[in-house]
């Protein structure tokens, strides 16, 4: 991954009117069974040009460079790669455990209630028994050099992912701290304060944010004053060996003198409901995409015992219990050409209505 993520992109954007980049190399991967699977009737390269708030912007950028280049030689726009073999591996582990967090949990109704892609892999097949609810379709994968590179704040935007996605992300290399914070709902700002989480992640870790924490949490990778560089505790590849690029890591001579890595790749596995594929979005007067969010600010929580604020409880998924709880009233589509157009967007949004827009099945009744 380390050599592959030599040919990734850093994002660009606008923030108002200025062209900023982020800091960190990201690429963006999916699945093959995804591009062939039917429901997603070639729609899925598209898609994931819109992954996350960064990506978006950079592909409409290097999407404008392309025409731009199209314009001149002809060259064709660059398709999003597969997963490689590894990441495919890794992908079904991955898949495993998601599962079986996911069976101890009560679902948000407006969580994806269909069924998910097709696999060939039985052996991989949650071990309690339960039915596979969640499979990745596509993964974001970044990789952070030194303690310097990081990523602010932010949500993952839920245009693709729709509302309570579940997100995993399996951390490789040097250890960094994952910074959760709590986005406090308007009616708490006066009584208490945020929430926060700072999370190591080690080598070969997973970091799972279930439903609800796009509702509830922006989350980063911070800058570090230091960091601890990251030796494999396993010989490496042949083709580093023969390369002269390290000794043979059998011995202990070897293993000292093998170079330490400052590195941490990440790859967030996901998936990107088919009912919320790009000819459902809706376009903003710009005539570009809209990009989805929750509106945060505005979340009640039940508890099970006590009434909730502002909001009738969520209706469908059975009783109410202790982990009904971050509800949000509304997600927002928003208008996001700002990002392309030298900050400058017309502001438009509209409500999320789940019904009218025909989206579905949901895990619960909305
Ligand atoms: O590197 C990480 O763990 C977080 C990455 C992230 O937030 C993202 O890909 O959206
Ligand atoms: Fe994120």
């Amino acid at each position: 991954m380390l050599d592959l993520s030599r040919d990734w992109d850093r994002n660009r954007w606008y923030l108002f009117d200025r062209l900023v980049e982020s800091p960190h190399k990201t690429c963006f991967f999916v699945r093959q069974q995804t591009l062939d699977s039917p429901e997603w009737a070639g729609e899925m390269e598209e898609a994931t040009r819109f992954w996350s708030n960064q990506a978006f912007l950079c592909k409409i950028i290097l999407d404008l460079m392309a025409f731009r280049l199209r314009r001149y030689n002809g060259a064709a726009e660059k398709s999003t790669p597969v997963f490689p073999p590894a990441m495919e591996e890794a992908c079904k582990y991955v898949e495993r455990i998601v599962n079986e967090e996911m069976h101890k949990r009560t679902r948000f109704p407006l969580e994806w209630g269909g069924e998910p892609p097709k696999s060939s892999d039985e052996d991989f097949a949650p071990t309690d028994g339960k039915k596979i609810i969640w499979r990745a379709n596509v993964a974001a994968s970044n990789c952070y050099e030194g303690a310097k590179e990081t990523v602010g704040f932010h949500t993952d935007a839920l245009t693709h992912l729709g509302p309570y996605p579940t997100i995993a992300s399996l951390s490789l290399g040097t250890s960094r701290i994952f910074r959760l914070r709590e986005v406090v709902p308007s009616d708490e700002n006066e009584t208490r304060s945020a929430r926060t989480f700072n999370i190591p992640m080690p080598h070969n870790s997973l970091t799972i944010m279930h439903a609800s924490c796009q509702e509830t949490f922006k989350h980063s990778v911070p800058p570090q004053r230091t960091i601890d560089l990251f030796h494999p505790p396993f010989p490496p590849p042949l083709s580093l060996k023969n390369s002269g690029q390290s000794r043979d890591c059998n011995d202990e001579e070897g293993k000292q003198n093998q170079p330490g890595s400052n590195a941490r790749i990440n790859i967030t596995f996901r998936f990107f409901r088919p009912d919320f594929r790009p000819s459902t979005t809706p376009q903003c007067k710009c005539g570009v995409a809209c990009v989805l969010r929750p509106d945060m600010k505005n979340r009640y929580t039940y508890d099970g015992s006590s009434t909730s604020k502002g909001s009738s409880e969520p209706t469908g998924s059975g009783k109410p219990d202790s982990t009904r709880r971050n509800v949000v009233s509304k997600y927002w589509w928003t208008c996001h050409a700002g990002a392309q157009n030298e900050g400058k967007g017309c502001g438009m949004w509209k409500v999320m209505d789940a019904k009218a827009e025909g989206r579905g099945p949901f895990a619960g009744d909305v």
